[in-house]
């Protein structure tokens, strides 16, 4: 049927035939490129300009032979154009369009859509081809660009979707119970061990609030905490001492708990992460943990002290003396040691008894300790013999100590329970560690030889090495 524009058209054909000012128009505005091949001489092919300026070559340059653009078009495109050629030649059905691309003279690549039509003789011979090339490079860049956005999109969405899968799965095997809670301590999710923990179905937790899991007293002051906490934020303990926090279970039993609270921001809103673990076993243990040490503690003591006197014991004055031996070689600080032992004690216990003697051996100490300083150590070293340690001081020092001992020993009268009161004299052996002392064992000899001397010499005096 003829429409409005028939006639135009027709006149239009007309123009192109007549006036070729309307054909160069046409191939220059409309198209990238147009070309016309003599199928016989494939040799030669005209080439307008615009199809050399697209490519970026001077169109004068060009000697219009089918080789000048077979050179610089991609070779398996080239392939591909042949092939459709050939198949178009044959049969005329067959298009002859394909995207190919050339080389740029600048080294980039311009996508071309080309398409042709044999132009046949009247046996259907084809003897030339007329084509044309439409520029698509800005297409395929806009097309590229899209499907590396696209395939980045599909990364990041992998990657967030392997994230979240991620954080549920550790939020649901966590070793620990996890309760995902909202500003007003509403539960919004709770895990595995939250059951287990609580003694409530998941379903239940996520209808409850966390007030519902804290002993009635302690509740109070809860919601507060954690309008508090959602403005502070940050990941914290709950509670200041360990073994305070108590949780509440399903059968009304209190738990002793640890509570560890994270802020998750999101696009829907903030909510906390609390961790949960049960300390209740591990507080018994810790407690029952402290008590023993304690006990071993004192016990330690005990085999420390001697049990009549109550000061130390033979036991502890070795070990003292070596740990003052071993800071003097650290420091070199003085250190004296002095012996010292009760004159005919024997006598003692076989006048007024054995219990006397023990009243004598518990006062004495008290007796010596008058003079004694901070630091010094008094122990029980044998039967009625004693020993002073005497840390940064030197065999000077020590024996105006030993000397007041001797004489207020003298002075002293000792009052016995059995009503009598006794007199009695100390006889000291003094000596300081030496360069050449290589252990204790030096001094404390040579404090025992003192001692002797004294006692040979007459006793109740101090004799210094
Ligand atoms: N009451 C009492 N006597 C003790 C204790 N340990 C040792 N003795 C006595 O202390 C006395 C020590 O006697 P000796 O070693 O002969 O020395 P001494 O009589 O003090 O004479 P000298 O040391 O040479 O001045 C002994 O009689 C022991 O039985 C004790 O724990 N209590």
């Amino acid at each position: 049927m003829e429409n409005n524009g028939s006639y135009l058209e027709k006149e239009l054909y007309q123009l192109i035939k007549t006036d070729t000012r309307v054909f160069d128009f046409l191939q220059e505005g409309a198209l990238d490129g147009l070309w016309y091949w003599d199928i016989d001489n494939p040799e030669n092919e005209w080439m307008n300009k615009r199809f050399w300026e697209v490519l970026g070559y001077d169109p004068s340059e060009k000697k219009h032979l089918a080789s000048e653009w077979q050179d610089i078009i991609n070779q398996d495109d080239l392939k591909v154009a042949l092939d459709n050629f050939e198949k178009h030649c044959l049969d005329k059905e067959q298009p002859y369009d394909q995207v190919v691309r050339y080389k740029h003279k600048n080294g980039s690549t311009v996508w071309i859509r080309c398409r042709g039509i044999a132009i046949r003789d009247n046996d259907g011979r084809p003897k030339r081809m007329l084509g044309t090339h439409i520029d698509i490079t800005r297409l395929k860049e806009a097309e590229a660009r899209y499907q590396r956005n696209l395939s980045e999109l599909d990364k990041h969405y992998a990657i967030t979707k392997l994230a979240l899968e991620q954080s549920e799965l550790l939020f649901e095997m966590a070793p620990d119970a996890n309760l995902q809670v909202d500003v007003q301590g509403h539960i919004i999710k709770a895990n595995i061990q939250a059951e287990k923990l609580f003694g409530y179905s998941k379903a239940e937790l996520e209808q409850m609030n966390v007030s519902d899991l804290i002993p009635k007293g302690i509740s109070a002051n809860h919601n507060k905490n954690i309008q508090t906490y959602f403005k502070q934020g940050g990941a914290r303990k709950m509670g200041a001492e360990r073994g305070k926090m108590a949780a509440l279970r399903r059968d009304g039993q209190a738990l002793q708990v640890e509570i560890t609270l994270n802020l998750i921001s999101t696009a829907y809103g903030d909510y906390a992460l609390a961790t949960i673990r049960d300390m209740t076993k591990i507080e018994a243990l810790i407690t029952s943990l402290e008590g023993q040490i304690a006990e071993n503690k004192k016990l330690e003591e005990l085999t420390l002290i001697d049990p009549l006197t109550k000061i130390y014991n033979q036991r502890h004055f070795e070990q003292a003396l070596k740990k003052e031996f071993a800071s003097n070689a650290r420091y070199s600080q003085p250190l004296s040691l002095i012996l010292i032992d009760i004159d005919y004690f024997k006598a003692v216990n076989d006048k007024y008894g054995h219990s006397s003697g023990n009243e004598v051996l518990i006062e004495l100490p008290s007796l010596i300790n008058q003079f004694t300083r901070y630091g010094d150590t008094l122990a029980r070293v044998g039967g009625e013999e004693f020993a002073l340690i005497l840390p940064h001081c030197d065999k000077e020092s020590a024996l105006v100590l030993a000397e007041r001992i001797v004489f207020e020993a003298e002075q002293h009268a000792f009052k016995l329970s059995c009503g009598n009161t006794l007199k009695l004299t100390l006889s000291l052996g003094v000596t300081q560690l030496y360069e050449g002392d290589t252990d204790e064992h030096a001094l404390f000899e040579r404090a025992d030889k003192a001692l002797y001397e004294s006692k040979s010499l007459g006793r109740n005096r101090v004799t210094t090495i």
